[in-house]
């Protein structure tokens, strides 16, 4: 693994992401990723996992520059369908998968913490969708998870404005369970993933299972329409605008084509 490490210890697998300077999830680490889940999913000493990112931030998001190596709609329609698959099967994992969140999760980043099972968070992280401010929309799924933590009304504030909300914020919201001192996250985190790998894995992977029953089959309808309207979107003018400018440094001008 170039771009993720993991160790297990105490029957908790740490999987840190490890790519600076913004750990952007390109489609290599969203692989990665989807191998170390297969590691980790054949070993009965693992109980828990907990994810976190290495450096400034949890994660930015999708690779950004990736972005205009993509050519075609359905390309990145593809892509997103890659992301989605692999953060439905983190949520319906047979361990649980707790993220630890500081820095910024943002855009992918968040939607693959809010592929965990739940989130801890530093009190001044950043968390949000801002895929608006790009000319774009989120992809891997966070248009349909974000309001099942959230509430719509919240869930279209965040979008429409790409503002993110604090750890802190995020815990009123529900989007996260618990907030600490950045300095304190890692250790409460890992002290929260050693109490519920004592459970047994019996009743941790059933207890996953039954969660899982409260997505109806409007959210997976509005998944695959998530895709490929994320596709859609890539090929307008604003969608190329966006990516320039936030590569170029500068503010979008969108035209609305
Ligand atoms: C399906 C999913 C879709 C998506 O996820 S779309 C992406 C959504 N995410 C975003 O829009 C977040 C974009 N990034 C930012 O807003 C900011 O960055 C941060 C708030 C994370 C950090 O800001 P600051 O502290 O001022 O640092 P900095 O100079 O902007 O970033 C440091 C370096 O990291 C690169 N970077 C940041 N985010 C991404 C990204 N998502 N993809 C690729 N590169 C990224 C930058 O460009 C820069 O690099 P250099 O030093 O070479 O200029």
């Amino acid at each position: 693994m170039e771009l993720l490490k993991w160790s297990n210890q105490d029957m908790v697998a740490t999987i840190t992401i490890e790519r600076p300077p913004a750990n952007a999830l390109s489609s290599s680490l969203l692989k990665e990723l989807s191998a170390v889940l297969d590691e980790i999913e054949a070993n009965d000493e693992i109980r828990v996992v907990l994810l976190h990112g290495e450096g400034r931030f949890f994660s930015a998001g999708a690779d950004i520059k990736e972005f205009t190596t993509i050519e075609t709609g359905e390309d990145f329609s593809k892509l997103s369908i890659y992301g989605q698959v692999l953060f439905e099967r983190m949520e319906t994992f047979s361990k649980p998968i707790i993220a630890a969140i500081h820095g910024a999760a943002l855009g992918g980043g968040l939607e693959l913490a809010m592929g965990c099972h739940f989130r801890l968070v530093a009190e001044n992280a950043k968390l949000g969708l801002p895929e608006l401010q790009l000319g774009l929309i989120p992809g891997f799924a966070g248009t349909q998870r974000l309001p099942r933590l959230v509430g719509t009304a919240k869930a279209a504030e965040m979008l429409f404005t790409s503002d993110p909300v604090t750890g802190l914020e995020a815990v009123q919201l529900g989007l996260a369970n618990h907030a600490y001192p950045e300095s304190e996250l890692l250790e409460n985190a890992y002290k929260m993933a050693k109490k519920i790998a004592k459970k047994s894995p019996i009743s941790l992977k059933a207890t996953i299972d039954l969660l899982n029953y409260s997505k109806s089959e409007k959210y997976y309808e509005g998944v695959k329409k998530e895709a490929e309207l994320f596709g859609n979107v890539f090929v307008s003018e604003d969608g190329k605008e966006g990516i320039s400018a936030f590569i170029e440094k500068r503010e979008p001008k969108f035209r609305g084509k």
